[in-house]
């Protein structure tokens, strides 16, 4: 082993070995996206560097848990609280996965995942120190919110907003599968939780906090202080003799650090004001787990800001916690809008309005529904156009949907090239990719009933003849008549192509209105 640290953990018999438990959830809330980033935080290395530079003899079962079958088809609100049956049961089986760590006396790290996640990783780790230490231990909670609401004062019912409540027992349930499950043992206290970072707390959490004297850092504690102080004030409070579980939701530093996060709230901590917080939690040596959560891997499929989490500046500290979480943007790109801090001014509202200007568009499957609708819309323009050459030289009549399948399907190809060209402006707002996908759509969804009615009656198909004059009137030989069969044929497979293409295009005309939306949803 190879570890830099040089600090002695108090409270783990295997300071050397870390538990890794990868959380895929975010029932916890209404967004998708944190569920996809212990992968992404995996996929970056992070694993490797707690293995080879932190020297930590990792347990890892090699999977990103999403709980799939905990989560229950019908799972209605429950005093308001959305997902209570899913969230319930995802934090009741990671509780013990945690506890399995927490209790062979190894350090425990849970990437997240959103935060009510941390119902579950506390709840494990306060039952493994009791019975190991026949201790309880403290909880330093870096967030920009306290998510101490019950149920009841909740405004937004996302239990994300609730794990403390549950953890402290402010919140109750006798119902074994909506959290009655928490016992004592796994509960925490609320003289030995401490918050820092906070900016954003809602009104009844504000008295919560009052009226329990609970110990909290705000921002502008941290401003009035320094880090330095507050640091000090937070461990002095805790005491050096206690283990300590450190719930980080990277939504504590500010958007400007780490915009990947499900609710940014401005005015929040400086990368290094979070690096500093982590290397002090570890220099107390009583650092007994740790949860790195709310980190967003593009909000469903949607985003492209891919946090990536590095250990740089605590390795040269020698510390073993959280580092950064540092942005690579590319593509349709950056952030949801963020919220203000209730302190901060109206003015820089203003200014955060008029800097959203760009999109998270999910660009795996943009691309290629793009690529699938220009070989489509290129396709069906082909076909049609030598559909009429063909009419022309027999000297018949064009049905009218002809040039009509050639005026729609330039069409898609001029909006498909107007949001190639917004996407490369970094400009591609979803109103236009609704309206547009909406009008498009309408236009071929008339032409493929058209289409449908030639093809297969009921007067006249052209199914019927295919199969009537070509399929069944196999024509071979070196003549004519070979020649026009052959040619007879091509139409035929022109027109089941055409066909195929446009409802191609019609499901993706109606997913780029689904997918647009939710992009529109997500960024207000
Ligand atoms: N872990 C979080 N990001 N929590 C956000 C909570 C926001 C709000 N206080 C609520 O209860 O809904």
């Amino acid at each position: 082993m190879t570890t830099t640290s040089m600090v002695q953990p108090k409270f783990l018999s295997k300071g050397d070995e870390l538990g890794v438990v990868a959380v895929g959830f975010s029932g916890g809330q209404c967004k998708p996206g944190v569920d996809a980033a212990p992968s992404a935080l995996i996929s970056n290395g992070l694993l490797t560097q707690l293995r080879e530079e932190l020297g930590y003899k990792l347990f890892h079962d090699d999977q990103v848990h999403s709980y799939k079958d905990l989560i229950p088809a019908h799972d209605p609100d429950f005093r308001g609280m959305k997902n209570p049956l899913a969230v319930s049961a995802v934090t009741r089986t990671l509780s013990e996965q945690v506890y399995s760590h927490a209790k062979e006396g190894r350090c425990v790290l849970t990437l997240g995942g959103d935060h009510s996640i941390a119902i579950g990783t506390i709840a494990g780790t306060a039952k493994a120190i009791r019975e190991r230490l026949d201790r309880e231990m403290a909880v330093i909670w870096v967030d920009a919110h306290c998510d101490i609401n019950t149920p009841e004062s909740s405004d937004s019912g996302n239990i994300h907003g609730m794990p403390v409540a549950f953890l402290a027992g402010l919140a109750k349930e006798s119902r074994e599968d909506i959290f009655g499950w928490i016992k004592k043992e796994n509960m925490i206290s609320l003289s030995k939780l401490v918050y820092i970072g906070l900016r954003d707390v809602d009104r009844p959490e504000k008295q919560i906090l009052r009226d329990n004297k609970i110990k909290a850092f705000s921002m502008h504690d941290i401003d009035r202080h320094g880090i330095g102080k507050v640091m000090e004030m937070a461990l002095g409070h805790i005491g050096n003799d206690t283990p300590i579980h450190l719930s980080f939701d990277v939504d504590a530093l500010d958007p400007l650090w780490a915009p990947s996060t499900g609710t940014p709230v401005r005015g929040g901590l400086t990368l290094r004001e979070g690096d500093f917080i982590a290397e002090c939690v570890h220099e107390t040596g009583c650092l007994v787990a740790m949860d790195l959560v709310e980190n967003v891997r593009g909000k469903g499929a949607t985003r492209v800001t891919i946090p990536s989490l590095r250990l740089s500046s605590v390795l040269e500290k020698a510390g073993r916690a959280i580092s950064h979480c540092d942005n690579l943007e590319s593509g349709f790109s950056p952030g949801q809008s963020p919220k203000m801090a209730s302190s901060e001014s109206t003015m820089t509202e203003v200014i955060v309005q008029r800097v959203r200007t760009k999109y998270h568009w999910p660009p795996i499957q943009l691309n290629f529904w793009i690529l699938i609708m220009l070989v489509g819309s290129a396709t069906i323009l082909g076909i049609f156009a030598n559909f009429i050459t063909v009419q022309q030289q027999l000297q018949v009549g064009i049905p009218w949907y002809f040039p009509y399948w050639i005026t729609v399907s330039s069409l898609a190809l001029i909006f498909i090239l107007l949001m190639l060209w917004l996407i490369s402006q970094r400009q591609l707002l979803p109103g236009i990719v609704i309206m547009g996908s909406f009008i498009l759509f309408v236009l071929w969804i008339v032409g493929l009933i058209v289409v449908s009615i030639e093809l297969w009656g009921p007067v006249g198909s052209v199914s019927g003849n295919c199969s009537l004059y070509v399929d069944g009137n196999n024509v071979q030989g070196p003549n004519i008549e070979a020649l026009a069969w052959l040619e007879q044929r091509s139409i035929c497979q022109s027109w089941t192509a055409a066909w195929a293409f446009e409802l191609v295009g019609c499901v993706f005309l109606l997913w780029m209105m689904i997918m647009a939306y939710q992009v529109y949803r997500d960024d207000i």
